[in-house]
């Protein structure tokens, strides 16, 4: 079938490489030409395992960047991907959504008699499907219903891991306004073997929030409970790996540490927060789990501190710069504000990551970044482990680099003992 991807981004650009995969026109939408010119020339702009791979194969054949919409109504269904950040207040700016929408219904305008499906993959509130999407396409069409339908297909991949997932989901849910509109949408999915929940428009909407503040809370919870072990001299790693072998728990998403980062937890768990205010919900839960996650990597910092004394002129080595491993994103890292706070105390910061330092330096131009993680080590007084890269798991000789071994574990990833390293 023709699918026309908005916004090629983290979501919007590996959908499309799948969806062109599994056998579909695509045509992407991105306002960024520069962007659009990697695209068309196989060049993925983000570092996402698989990727490369997927565009070199279908670029310029099945799948196609461009900057205007036009001709967008001769495809089946339009999926718009564009980003939703968080507004001062931490509700979700709409404005990306409701712009794309705007121009998707001006398009439709002038194709009448063709149904045309516009269906939302990004991060969105309840309640925008029906009431901002549907409202800017019918607006633009003069109300003509008969040639248009709205769905609500929320993403689930994650980042480092993205094709993987979107080949490999554990459900595809379909949120629809009518029968009609979700059948087209579930045609996208035909030649991947997954599970197709259908639901309402806001239901969906709200599975997607309710998913990924539940992961958030798990996250937060283990480390509270890491915190407690931590005071009572017990492995909270050993503790969450006996609780997550109950079935109804899952060993998933129990990792304690430097606490989450990225682009969704930490802005869709603020944007449920604001929603429930709004409507005067007290969220108490859902804000705990956000104090656990500020106060975590600065955690990390005073237990440094208590090991090497003040940090002023010291060298603090920083393994880990991505929010998480396999992906060059730093968005909400929690190395930023580990970053932030050594600063403040007076430390020379050494940084060291395999893909994200040059993103990194937009926001920290002046600390040092190193090649390597042995670079990064040698004569520093102390190190913190920020993300969960594979590779820092091999490091054994590189610590002995350092003047004092200090070691301060954020991810439990690396293969020393624990009298070796602090963590959780
Ligand atoms: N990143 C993830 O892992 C992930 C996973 C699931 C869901 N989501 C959700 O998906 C949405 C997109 O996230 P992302 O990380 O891909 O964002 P992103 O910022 O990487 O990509 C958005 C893209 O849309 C483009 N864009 C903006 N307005 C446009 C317009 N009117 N027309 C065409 N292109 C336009 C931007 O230039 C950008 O390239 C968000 O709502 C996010 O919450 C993200
Ligand atoms: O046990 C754990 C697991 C993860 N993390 C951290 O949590 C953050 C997020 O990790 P992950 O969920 O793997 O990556 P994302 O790409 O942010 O994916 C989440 O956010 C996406 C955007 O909404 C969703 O689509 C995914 O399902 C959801 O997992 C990272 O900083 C991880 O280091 C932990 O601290 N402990």
């Amino acid at each position: 079938m023709k699918i026309t991807v908005i916004g090629g981004g983290y979501v919007g650009l590996v959908s499309a490489a799948c969806f062109a995969e599994l056998g579909n026109h695509v045509t992407v939408i991105e306002i960024d030409s520069k962007k659009v010119d990697m695209i068309n020339a196989g060049v993925p702009p983000i570092y996402e395992k698989g990727l490369e791979e997927l565009l070199k194969k279908h670029s310029g054949k099945n799948l196609v960047a461009k900057s205007d919409y036009n001709d967008i109504s001769l495809s089946d269904i339009s999926v718009i991907c564009v980003g939703t950040p968080p507004l001062k207040d931490g509700s979700a700016n709409l404005s990306y959504i409701k712009s794309a929408a705007g121009s998707i219904g001006g398009e439709i305008k002038k194709n009448p008699g063709h149904y045309h499906v516009v269906a939302v993959k990004s991060t969105v509130p309840p309640g925008t499907t029906e009431n901002i999407v549907a409202k800017a396409v019918l607006e633009k069409t003069g109300g003509n219903q008969e040639d248009v339908g709205f769905v609500m297909n929320p993403e689930f991949l994650r980042e480092g891991l993205a094709v993987e997932d979107f080949m490999n989901p554990d459900r595809v849910v379909i949120g629809s306004s009518d029968e009609k509109a979700g059948d087209v949408a579930e045609k996208m999915y035909e030649n991947l073997c997954a599970r197709i929940l259908r639901t309402g428009l806001s239901a969906a909407e709200m599975i997607k929030y309710t998913s990924n503040a539940f992961l958030a809370t798990k996250i937060s919870f283990s480390n509270e409970i890491g915190n407690i072990c931590k005071k009572l001299g017990i492995d909270v790693y050993e503790v969450m790996g006996g609780v997550g072998m109950d079935k109804r728990i899952s060993p998933m998403f129990l990792n304690a540490g430097a606490g989450f980062g990225g682009s969704c937890f930490p802005k869709d768990v603020m944007a449920l927060v604001s929603l429930a205010e709004k409507i005067g919900e007290k969220p108490v839960l859902l804000k705990s789990v956000l104090d656990v996650n500020e106060t975590q990597p600065l955690k990390m910092v005073e237990i440094l501190e208590k090991q090497t004394g003040s940090l002023k002129g010291k060298k603090i080595a920083v393994l880990g710069l991505a929010f998480k491993d396999n992906t060059d994103d730093i968005r909400e890292s929690r190395s930023i504000p580990v970053i932030k706070e050594l600063i403040l105390r007076g430390a020379l910061v050494s940084a060291y990551d395999p893909l994200a330092s040059s993103e990194m330096r937009k926001i920290y131009p002046a600390i040092n970044y190193s090649n390597t993680a042995g670079d990064a080590l040698t004569d520093a007084d102390g190190c913190l482990v920020m993300t969960e890269w594979p590779e820092f798991s091999r490091l054994s000789s590189e610590f002995d680099l350092m003047k004092d071994r200090v070691i301060i574990e954020g991810r439990r990833i690396l293969d020393i003992t624990d009298s070796e390293g602090i963590c959780w």
